[in-house]
């Protein structure tokens, strides 16, 4: 089976407990993202969701395992990899344009500057922002315009990954979906792989084609992997008449409701410690195939509901 773009191999991460002692956050997790997929990962907090962005981001090292994109170990940033976080991280002293274009000219340096503009301004229009609000500072900005531009930038700089921790945690509700929507439209025109933590379950199936879910810290680990097999394009009002729909949200909200409790803590069988697939058909259980994991040898698994 060949390795998938991104791959995450027995990492384990561990931090000082404050009391001198030692915090196991996960342990030997493994799990992969195929190119152009788009995976989230839902978790109680405090399971390592957001340190698992910021190894995978580059901005930090785990204690020990390897995380590969394209063949090679990820170390330090790049601008291989976009990251969107809740809090925008604008430059408070740069217009909205001026936010996009920075990352654009870093990210091809021999572009002439007629063309970096066209090219952010492109995708800040794709997020619908036009005309004269690309020159208002954030400060000048609402919450969901801010976060509009974060998106944008990241996406205008074709990063192979994009990172998304929470990017629509402090929007209200019909922002938020506004900003789902033009997310899924600009992601939809890309090859580009996404990786989103979100605690929204809906937001999840809306989005995603595979869920990760992990059970509750310390020692939480990336239990299952359930594939949202519903076609796209989606959209919130349809999706429910999906056949899978109830079946996937169900099995969410039951694994973070009482499963990543009585899991957490509990090593897998053995040292595979990839998550399970979890598959629905016609609205129930199905046995799923081994994916592409790294270094797991697996073996069909049927999901008892
Ligand atoms: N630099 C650090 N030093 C010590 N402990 C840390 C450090 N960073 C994170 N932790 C601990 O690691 C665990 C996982 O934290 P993390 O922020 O990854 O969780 P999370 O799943 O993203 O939570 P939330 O959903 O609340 O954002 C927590 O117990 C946290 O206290």
């Amino acid at each position: 089976m060949s390795k998938p773009f991104l791959s995450i191999e027995r990492m384990t991460q561990q931090f000082p407990d404050g009391q001198g002692g030692t915090l196991t956050v996960f342990e030997h997790a493994s799990f992969g993202i195929e190119k152009g997929e788009f995976v989230c990962i839902l978790g109680h907090s405090g399971c390592g969701k957001s340190t698992i962005m910021n190894i995978l981001a580059g901005l930090a090292e785990p204690t020990s395992g390897v995380v590969k994109m394209d063949g090679y170990e990820v170390s330090g940033p790049s601008l291989d990899r976009g990251v969107v976080f809740q809090n925008y991280s604008l430059l408070p002293w740069l217009s909205a344009l001026r936010n996009v274009t920075f990352g654009v000219k870093a990210r091809y340096p021999d572009w002439p500057r007629a063309k970096v503009e066209a090219h952010a301004r492109e995708y800040l229009a794709m997020v619908g922002l036009e005309g004269d609000v690309v020159h208002r500072k954030p400060s000048q900005l609402s919450g969901g315009m801010r976060q509009r531009v974060s998106i944008a930038r990241a996406f205008a700089n074709h990063p192979k990954l994009l990172l998304l921790d929470e990017p629509f945690g402090a929007l209200d509700a019909l922002t938020r979906g506004t900003i789902q929507e033009e997310l899924l439209k600009i992601w939809g025109g890309t090859e580009q792989t996404v990786f989103m933590i979100t605690h929204d379950i809906d937001e999840a199936i809306l989005l995603a084609d595979r869920i990760l879910l992990m059970t509750n810290g310390p020692q939480a680990r990336v239990a299952e992997s359930v594939e949202i097999n519903i076609p796209r394009p989606r959209e919130r009002t349809t999706i429910v008449e999906d056949a899978n729909y109830y079946a996937i949200r169900n099995h969410t909200v039951q694994f973070l409701g009482r499963r990543s409790k009585e899991l957490a803590g509990r090593p897998a069988e053995g040292l595979d410690q990839s998550p399970a697939t979890v598959r629905f058909e016609n609205g129930h259980a199905v046995a799923a195939p081994a994916r592409a994991e790294p270094e797991s040898p697996r073996r069909l698994r049927a999901v008892n509901e």
